[in-house]
């Protein structure tokens, strides 16, 4: 079945921004040849092959026939296209002017300008993707490391979509036949086969979705990274660890305290733990302004983070500051790193243990690059050792179908108590049926307006 929804014929500029060598504006709608064929001096795109790439002219008929661009341009044809609709693509050269100039010139002539993520919304409301895959797409896009791009990949291929179909079957099945049991009671204890089923099936979906919200930690820190501050006192050597673990002289170093003073954000990958570093400015009382607000801020990096490493200076004794910041930090989940083990120790590190008993201690000298090692195996431990079978790539990482698993297990838990509790099998009968559209919503077959325009807004122009 593919029939499509009508809609206006969209355009937009599906390449970056700027100056590129190749720019390409993609058009997509019932109207696109209308729209195209005046501006188009080449083969007539009505006649020729779909899925053809052709050579010609862009010219701008209201201005004399004016050659505007040399382009290919490609002709998809409805209903096997991105959008299910005719989609027509002008590959010109990539100059901001030229590329806008012909986006103009097919607004001009009956094209209306995409909204952000309009290109695949279509192939969503035609039938050609559902919500978890059109979601993928975007993470795709956004995809920082090798690994959570797998996840997309997966998820585009429609695997989560056929887990969660499954289970929605599963559910629609057991409620026939408990619409079944109720209207032609065979036996007396049709009820309490009744329950009995729907139990067992609550129990066993319940299963299901537990296991998914397992890869949900996992999956949310593949796809946005784990949120990392790198915190301490001025001096200790917060910026050469950033560096260190990046690779690279981002941020400066000096032996002046207080050099840094405003966060700096960088993604790295730690033996495949995708980390959002944020190197801060070291926390002190200071007068400076500047440094006064950049010490907020590094307080702030505190309450977000999902990790903190708190970095001391083990050639000093543990100051009052120190012992302020280990407090902080109480908490969060952290890696105390002591830095600075090259020079001769002063810190007493009997006083640090027993300040922080349960933390994970690990000694560095970043600089004579020493216990970085140490340092990223015990990253890397902390958040992936709960045993997922990391070959099995459906997950779940996205926060509003994070939010729905969530919700269905309540309501499956509703379903559970409402029966421990002799609930009438048509009420437990309600609970299982909200389970059921839940699941729905995360595929997209039951959805609202307002929900699918604002998930869609946040995708890029000319998706
Ligand atoms: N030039 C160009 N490159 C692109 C895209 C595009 O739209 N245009 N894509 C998009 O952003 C991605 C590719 N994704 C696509 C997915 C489906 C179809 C498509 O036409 N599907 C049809 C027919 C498939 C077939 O011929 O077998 C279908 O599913 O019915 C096209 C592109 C990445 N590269
Ligand atoms: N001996 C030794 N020196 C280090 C080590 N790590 C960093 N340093 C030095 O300590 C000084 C301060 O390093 P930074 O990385 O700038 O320290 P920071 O914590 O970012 O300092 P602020 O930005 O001022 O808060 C520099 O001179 C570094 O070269 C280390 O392990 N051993
Ligand atoms: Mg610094």
């Amino acid at each position: 079945m593919t029939t499509t929804t009508e809609f206006d014929t969209i355009a937009a500029i599906s390449t970056p921004p700027g100056e590129g060598g190749i720019a390409i504006i993609r058009v997509s709608g019932d109207e696109v040849f209308d729209v195209v064929e005046p501006l188009f001096r080449g083969k007539d795109l009505r006649q020729v092959a779909a899925n053809t790439i052709n050579y010609g002219h862009i010219i701008d008929p209201d201005n004399q026939n004016e050659v505007v661009d040399e382009v290919m341009v490609s002709v998809y044809r409805a209903p096997h296209t991105y959008t299910r609709e005719d989609v027509v693509e002008i590959n010109c050269h990539g100059g901001l002017l030229s590329t806008n100039r012909i986006l103009q010139l097919t607004l001009s002539h009956g094209a209306r300008m995409a909204e952000p993520g309009e290109f695949t919304k279509r192939a969503f409301l035609n039938g050609r993707l559902d919500l978890t895959q059109a979601e993928s797409v975007m993470d795709l896009i956004r995809a920082k490391t090798d690994r959570s791009m797998k996840v997309a990949l997966n998820q585009l291929d429609g695997n989560l979509s056929h887990l969660i179909r499954n289970l929605r079957q599963d559910i629609l099945d057991v409620l026939a036949q408990v619409e079944v049991n109720i209207d032609y009671p065979e036996y007396d204890d049709a009820e309490v086969m009744t329950t009995k089923l729907l139990m067992e099936k609550a129990q066993e979906v319940k299963g299901q979705i537990t296991q998914l919200l397992a890869t949900a930690k996992e999956g949310k820190i593949l796809r946005d990274g784990l949120a990392t501050a790198i915190v301490g006192r001025p001096n200790v050597g917060k910026s050469s660890l950033l560096n260190h673990l990046l690779h690279e002289d981002k941020a400066i170093v000096t032996d002046v305290p207080g050099t840094t003073r405003d966060s700096i954000e960088e993604y790295v990958n730690v033996k495949n733990v995708p980390l959002k570093l944020v190197d801060t400015a070291g926390i002190r009382e200071t007068a400076d302004k500047v440094e006064k607000i950049g010490v907020d801020r590094a307080k702030k990096a505190i309450q977000t983070a999902d990790l903190i490493l708190m970095v001391l200076n083990a050639s000093e004794p543990l100051s009052a500051e120190d012992q302020e910041l280990l407090e902080a930090t109480k908490g969060s989940q952290r890696i105390v790193i002591l830095n600075k083990t090259d020079l001769p120790i002063q810190l007493d590190m009997a006083q640090l243990t027993k300040l922080v008993p349960d933390a994970k201690i690990i000694q560095t000298a970043v600089t004579a690059d020493q216990g970085l090692d140490e340092l990223e195996t015990t990253i890397s431990n902390m958040f992936f050792n709960e045993g997922i079978d990391r070959n099995n790539s459906v997950m779940v990482t996205n926060s509003r179908q994070i939010g729905l698993l969530h919700q269905a297990n309540d309501a499956l838990d509703d379903v559970m108590s409402g029966i421990a509790a002799g609930m009438p099998v048509d009420l437990v009968q309600i609970d299982m049926t909200r389970t059921w559209s839940l699941l729905g919503e995360i595929t997209g077959d039951s959805y609202q307006d307002e929900l699918i325009d604002q998930l869609f807004s946040q995708f890029c122009l000319g998706k």
